[in-house]
């Protein structure tokens, strides 16, 4: 029988099941038993806003670091909650096929967006979807909420809030679509780069992990997720700015992969916005999210960027 092979992973019970997919993925594909090997981060040990802990990467890093110091031999990240500069000497060596990436709304008595009354509360921490929704014109209060997934539906049922939005993926993971009452069409609230893939991560020079990852990663995912973060880092945006970018891939007429790409940038009282897409073969999809993050920029996107900093 093999080592096991340690991955690293945050406590949260969303964290927990994502890193448990992956562990069981790794062993059916190489029959190598998996450790979990649990890191508690920055961002799980304080309440604080995470715009007040630093912004991007405040859950990453602790696993990062283990990484390096070769306590794990694999991290599992949500995707989204990665700063766009690479961390040398780590390499993502898989995307798996990812989820819905939508947003969903988890409002009272089975209400959508539309149906909530003007005023209804809705909470969410994410500047993007602070911004998205008061852009709507609905006259929704947004309030700023923290806290794991069932926290935060959990205000719902309280009474404290009519209304919560979070990641539809988060909340399949988890075995809670039941709650959702309507899942947001991206033409009203844009989902965040990369929302909903996984970053399986390990170091750069462990051929035996990265080749065993490998089998793990999806090709369609990874342009989509490619195009979308290209956006982000050439808006020189991170998670905690109002930018939003959303991949699809289809056939083109020569049957090679296109991407249809999408991205948006939103002042954070909702008063302004920039919208964009494009679409082109997949093996550009760096190239296209670079080019209609610099349309955005030429419209107008770098004074909301920078006015949510
Ligand atoms: N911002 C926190 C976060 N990071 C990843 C997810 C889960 C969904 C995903 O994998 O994108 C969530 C929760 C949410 O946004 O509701």
């Amino acid at each position: 029988m093999s080592a096991p092979i340690r991955l690293g992973t945050r406590r949260s019970e969303l964290a927990l099941t994502q890193s448990g997919h992956v562990a069981d993925a790794i062993t059916a594909a190489s029959g190598r038993p998996v450790e979990l090997v649990h890191i508690t981060t920055a961002g799980d040990r304080s309440a604080a806003a995470i715009s007040q802990l630093g912004g991007t990467g405040v859950f990453v890093s602790a696993l990062r670091d283990a990484l390096h110091a070769g306590t794990v031999d694999v991290a599992v990240h949500s995707y989204k909650d990665l700063p766009t500069a690479e961390d040398p000497g780590l390499v993502i060596a898989a995307i798996p096929p990812r989820q819905d990436p939508r947003d969903a709304l988890v409002a009272r008595d089975g209400l959508t967006l539309g149906e909530l009354p003007a005023g209804a509360t809705v909470g969410t921490g994410a500047p993007r979807r602070v911004a998205q929704l008061r852009a709507l014109g609905l006259g929704l209060e947004v309030v700023p909420i923290r806290g794991n997934v069932d926290t935060r539906m959990g205000k719902v049922t309280s009474g404290e809030l009519d209304a919560v939005v979070l990641a539809r993926a988060g909340l399949a993971r988890l075995g809670r679509l039941d709650a959702v009452t309507e899942v947001l069409d991206p033409l009203q609230v844009l989902p965040a780069p990369a929302q909903g893939a996984l970053a399986v991560e390990c170091r750069s020079d462990d051929e035996v992990t990265r080749a065993l990852l490998a089998g793990l990663d999806d090709l369609g995912t990874r342009a989509c997720v490619v195009a979308e973060r290209s956006v982000l880092a050439t808006l020189e945006a991170g998670c905690s700015a109002p930018v939003a970018a959303h991949a699809e891939i289809g056939e083109a007429e020569d049957g090679g992969d296109e991407i249809y790409l999408r991205a948006s940038v939103t002042a954070i009282d909702g008063s302004d916005a920039v919208r964009g897409s494009t679409s082109g073969p997949a093996t550009d999809a760096a190239r296209l999210g670079r080019e209609l993050a610099a349309e955005l920029l030429d419209r107008g996107a770098a004074a909301l960027v920078a006015a949510s900093r």
